[in-house]
């Protein structure tokens, strides 16, 4: 059973992996950061800064950061580790938690995208493994801001599976709202509807706030969103709501005018001017994208069911084209996302 006393290992410390293992250990738990480069070196030499849009400021010392790149050291004693790597990394990390790892650790997926937590029990056969899901955006300082900060920059907790003794209630910090659910498919999938945006953002290079408020991208989004609620009902998934908004009525509010929008979504448009979206800092630093996870997991399962996604599969060859050009966000305007010039 985990306790306040238990080793928390940050599998793959960037953007979430920095803000939640920051909120942690600033709450006095036993952290260990595992990451790479830049980020490692950033918090060995001047620690780490975690902030949020609530106002909340604050800042870990370098001496108070455990930061490796070392495997075996992060993950030797950790009683939990929580997986914060992109879902292209899921299987490189699982295979270090199998070499060095406690046989006894609870590991969580705290990924988007429907089978992470699935590829790693699949890799770690057991192990305890469960789902978790993180609803808000971080926004990670660029490489050289010392010391390295973590932003909280839209509002929402974290959820993971019912069932893991005191794991909610060591997790559940000042900064970090972490809730226990009973059906983590139904999150995921709720909240692959919201990460439908993320390629939109990427595709845009506009801040989420801006382009949200915008209807010629929340159309696009509408679209993608009736194609894969189409998919879901075919393959009898139903999404959990995720916004404050029943799934079903996502599409019919996005597609309202944008001052109606603006008064309805209030909730969804509390977002900090500089978030964007975990794609975008991808695009934005040259790596993979979980493209494959998100407008792949609906083409995926609307293909078992014979319904068309023409909308997703749009977005999705607009962003491996950005991939493969690896200029950064193209900075597409929504009516060249809709085939225009
Ligand atoms: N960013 C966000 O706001 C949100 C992200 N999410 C989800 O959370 C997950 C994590 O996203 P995010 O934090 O943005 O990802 P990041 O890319 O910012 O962080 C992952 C980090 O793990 C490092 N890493 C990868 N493999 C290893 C390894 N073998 N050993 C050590 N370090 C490693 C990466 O290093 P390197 O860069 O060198 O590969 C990177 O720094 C994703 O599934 C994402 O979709 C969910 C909600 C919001
Ligand atoms: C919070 C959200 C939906 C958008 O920032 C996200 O999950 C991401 O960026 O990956």
């Amino acid at each position: 059973m985990a306790s306040e006393a238990s080793t928390i290992a940050i599998a793959g410390a960037g953007s979430i992996g920095c803000y939640v293992g920051g909120c942690l250990a600033l709450a006095g738990r036993e952290v260990v950061f595992l990451g790479r480069g830049s980020v490692i070196e950033a918090m060995r030499k001047s620690g780490l800064r975690v902030s949020d849009l609530d106002g909340r400021d604050r800042r870990l010392e370098a001496k108070a950061v455990a930061a490796t790149d070392d495997p075996a050291i992060a993950l030797h004693e950790a009683h939990v580790i929580l997986v914060t790597v992109k879902s292209g990394a899921t299987e490189e990390m699982a295979g270090l938690i199998a070499a060095h790892g406690r046989p006894d650790a609870v590991v969580v997926s705290l990924q988007n995208g429907i089978d992470n937590a699935d590829r790693l029990r699949a890799a770690l056969p057991g192990r305890r493994v469960l789902t978790g899901m993180v609803m808000f955006n971080v926004v990670l300082s660029p490489d050289g801001e010392a010391p390295l900060r973590a932003h909280r920059a839209s509002q929402g907790e974290v959820m993971i599976d019912t069932g893991a003794d005191g794991l909610v209630d060591i997790l559940d910090v000042d900064g970090l709202a972490v809730e226990a659910h009973a059906d983590m498919k139904a999150v995921q999938w709720g909240k692959l509807l919201m990460n439908l945006n993320n390629a939109l953002v990427a595709l845009s290079d506009l801040p989420l706030a801006r382009q949200l408020a915008d209807r010629s991208w929340r159309v696009i989004l509408a679209a993608e969103i009736d194609e894969a609620l189409a998919a879901m009902k075919a393959a009898g998934i139903a999404p959990a709501r995720i916004t404050g908004l029943p799934p079903a009525l996502l599409p019919k509010v996005l597609r309202l005018p944008d001052w109606l929008f603006g008064l309805l979504a209030r909730r969804m448009l509390a977002i900090d001017p500089q978030a964007r979206s975990s794609m975008w800092d991808d695009l934005k630093r040259g790596r993979a994208t979980e493209i494959d996870e998100l407008q792949g997991a609906v083409i995926r399962l609307a293909r078992q069911t014979g319904i068309p996604t023409p909308v997703n599969e749009r977005v999705a060859a607009l962003i491996r084209q950005a991939e493969a050009e690896k200029r950064g966000p193209p900075k597409l305007m929504a009516r060249n996302v809709n085939g225009g010039p």
